[in-house]
């Protein structure tokens, strides 16, 4: 049975590359991005604990809420230490075990794909799926938490392959190597199909966002 860690920033500095595209409704979408990952890792088979990294209040309340366990962030410490504090947390609730790192922007995400994403995983030391431009990184994998040597940021997924952690192969269409910097990644992941909270939130603004409306599958244009 796996642990699964989801770092999460505050939702009010999320998401800085969707600004020019998007505005302030670039929070309300890191918001619901985080809850279908959220929602997807924890309808995955083989995941018994997850472990949610984060200051931000609304995510924390919306973990205990969904089942999940939080992890208070340490402020200012950045990416890789929050992944290490929720590796920690894995830890002390225990037991030791299989542990993987998701990125909280993956909404198209799908339970049967983690679900061979781990599988596959359980095969390595430690591995890793790239995300879809092959730079970046989505999940990353360790047999045991002290194992897992997270280096994400720009350009992560070399590193990670550098420093000896599998390549885990994926189509790259495929919603667990999807996630959102950019306007052009909200279009991609919308026209594949997105979860249900960022599917409600495109119907609730979708005079707002210029992408596909996942749902009516027709193109959102702006309407006021
Ligand atoms: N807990 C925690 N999570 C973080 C931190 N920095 C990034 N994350 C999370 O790590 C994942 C990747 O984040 P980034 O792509 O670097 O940041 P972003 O807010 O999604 O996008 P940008 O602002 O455009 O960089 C997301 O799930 C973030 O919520 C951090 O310092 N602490
Ligand atoms: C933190 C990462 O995500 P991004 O590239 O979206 O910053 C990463 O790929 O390691």
């Amino acid at each position: 049975m796996w642990s699964v860690v989801i770092p999460v920033k505050p939702f009010s500095r999320a998401k800085s590359r969707l600004a020019a595209g998007l505005g302030p409704w670039r929070h309300e979408l890191a918001h619901a991005f985080f809850l279908d990952t959220l929602w997807a890792v924890r309808n995955t088979e083989g995941v018994r604990t997850v472990v949610v990294v984060t200051a931000d209040p609304l995510a924390a309340a919306q973990t205990r809420t969904l089942g999940a366990v939080v992890c208070p962030d340490a402020p200012g410490v950045g990416l890789n230490a929050a992944v290490r504090l929720g590796a920690a947390k894995c830890r002390a609730v225990g037991p030791e075990g299989p542990v993987a790192v998701l990125t909280a922007d993956l909404p198209g995400l799908r339970p049967q794909e983690l679900d061979h994403v781990l599988r596959e995983a359980r095969h390595h030391r430690r591995a890793f799926v790239a995300d879809h431009t092959g730079e970046g990184t989505t999940v990353l994998t360790a047999l045991t938490t002290a194992g897992l040597a997270p280096a994400f940021g720009s350009g992560s997924g070399h590193r990670h392959a550098l420093s000896g952690a599998f390549p885990l192969e994926m189509p790259s269409d495929c919603g667990v190597r999807l996630d959102v910097d950019t306007p052009e990644d909200l279009a991609r992941v919308a026209l594949r199909g997105v979860g249900p909270y960022t599917a409600a939130l495109f119907r609730l603004r979708k005079a707002r966002y210029p992408v596909a409306d996942p749902v009516q599958g027709a193109s959102s244009t702006a309407s006021s």
